[in-house]
């Protein structure tokens, strides 16, 4: 078995497909499960979606996020009125920036010497141009936390396709392994938990302990939500299993729903329902008087839940008489931080490939165009 340091595991495996489909993820080439070499020189990279920082950077960012994707106009022009809304900027980057900083922090504090570097697939800092500042700045192997706990094509293949895009484009430049689904790991249910609870005591009194737990995550298309993982439906399967565990620490024993946000694409194309706003509509109908909802499917409060649930679902709520707390998600919670760093040193020991760095090849295998380099 080779060493991990000698084989790219983003080189393209299938040079039977039609290459500008740019589908290319482990390729079925295992990731060894040894120690890192000695002397090796590796990095952390944050992998995220990015976000635009201005009002001018708006249609630009939304036109990289939907190249090829068949996203109607009129959703696009919907959409970028939320950023407008705040300015043109997402708060995605400053949270990005937040992580970076505390994860920094964690990693001196528990003597691990690793540079941290940020990059995104859909505005700058531009994971191309990140490549090309590690290659240039001697590292020979990264590490990649992308800031999403879960399977699919958009929550981890795409960001295996992302590497595979930076190291395209360089040529080459440091090795690369992304790091395993955290969806199921306690620092991440911890932060989530402790959320949840903080959201349920902010409620009256009177509605505490009835209120209706509601879990929430980004819809997907159905036949997306149908591959992803290696048997199909680990989207859910993660989420809800994520949602449970988040509930059995905060509130044990009480009921929960999982549903779905920020639907995109055009009406013809399912998409995983039912819609959140949807939902509220028939929790009040059968009854109920409050509502918590806790986005566990994302890892920071950007734009999607802050508009989508603080100012979407919240004005739901408030038609139909529904009491309204929306929990936090993981941010910057030392819980979480500390995740980020065990989920690196357990890969550096030499810990066995878990899904998310290991993918077998159809492995939430969604046929699109690529996205070609920004
Ligand atoms: C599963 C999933 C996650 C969670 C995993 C992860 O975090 O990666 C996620 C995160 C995010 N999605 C985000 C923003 C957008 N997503 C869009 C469109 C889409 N999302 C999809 C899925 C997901 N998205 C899909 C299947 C589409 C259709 C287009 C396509 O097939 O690719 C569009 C286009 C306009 C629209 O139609 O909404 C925007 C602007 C932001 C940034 C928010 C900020 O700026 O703070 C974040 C973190
Ligand atoms: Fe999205």
């Amino acid at each position: 078995m080779p060493l991990a340091s000698d084989v790219d595991i983003y080189a393209v495996q299938r040079p039977d497909e039609d290459p500008s489909l740019a589908v290319r993820n482990n390729g079925g080439t295992a990731p060894s499960a040894r120690p890192a070499p000695a002397g090796r020189r590796e990095a952390l990279l944050v992998l995220s979606f990015g976000g635009p920082e201005g009002h001018e950077d708006v249609m630009p960012f939304l036109e990289n996020v939907t190249r090829g994707r068949g996203i109607p106009r009129e959703r696009l022009e919907a959409v970028a009125e939320h950023y407008h809304h705040f300015g043109g900027v997402s708060p995605i980057n400053d949270q990005n920036k937040a992580l970076i900083a505390a994860v920094e922090a964690d990693l001196a504090a528990h003597g691990v010497d690793l540079p941290v570097y940020w990059g995104n697939r859909n505005w700058a800092p531009y994971v191309e141009d990140t490549w090309r500042k590690m290659a240039d700045d001697g590292i020979e192997h990264v590490y990649v936390f992308a800031t999403s706990a879960y399977a699919s094509f958009s929550g981890c293949r795409q960001y295996h396709e992302d590497i595979a895009r930076a190291r395209a484009a360089l040529g080459g430049g440091p090795t690369a392994e992304k790091l395993p689904h955290y969806f199921d790991r306690p620092g991440f249910l911890q932060a989530n938990a402790e959320a949840l609870a903080v959201a349920l005591a902010s409620l009256p009194a009177d509605v505490r302990d009835t209120a209706r737990l509601v879990a929430t995550a980004h819809s997907i298309p159905d036949a997306m939500a149908a591959v992803a993982g290696p048997q199909g439906h680990a989207y859910e399967g993660e989420l809800m299993a994520a949602a449970q565990a988040v509930v059995d620490a905060a509130a044990p024993g009480r009921p929960f729903d999982l549903v779905w946000q920020s639907r995109s694409g055009p009406p013809s194309v399912p998409w995983l329902e039912p819609d959140v706003n949807d939902h509220l509509k028939t929790l009040a109908a059968a009854g109920e008087t409050a509502v918590v909802v806790f986005p566990v499917g994302f890892v920071s409060d950007h734009l999607e839940v802050i508009w989508d649930l603080d100012n979407e679902a919240e004005q739901t709520a408030r038609d139909l008489g529904l009491a309204f707390a929306r929990a936090a998600t993981a941010g910057t919670h030392p819980a979480f931080v500390a995740t980020v760093r065990e989920l690196l040193e357990e890969r550096r020991a030499g810990a066995e490939a878990r899904l998310g760095t290991d993918c077998p090849a159809s492995c939430c295998f969604v046929q699109r165009p690529a996205r070609p380099a920004a």
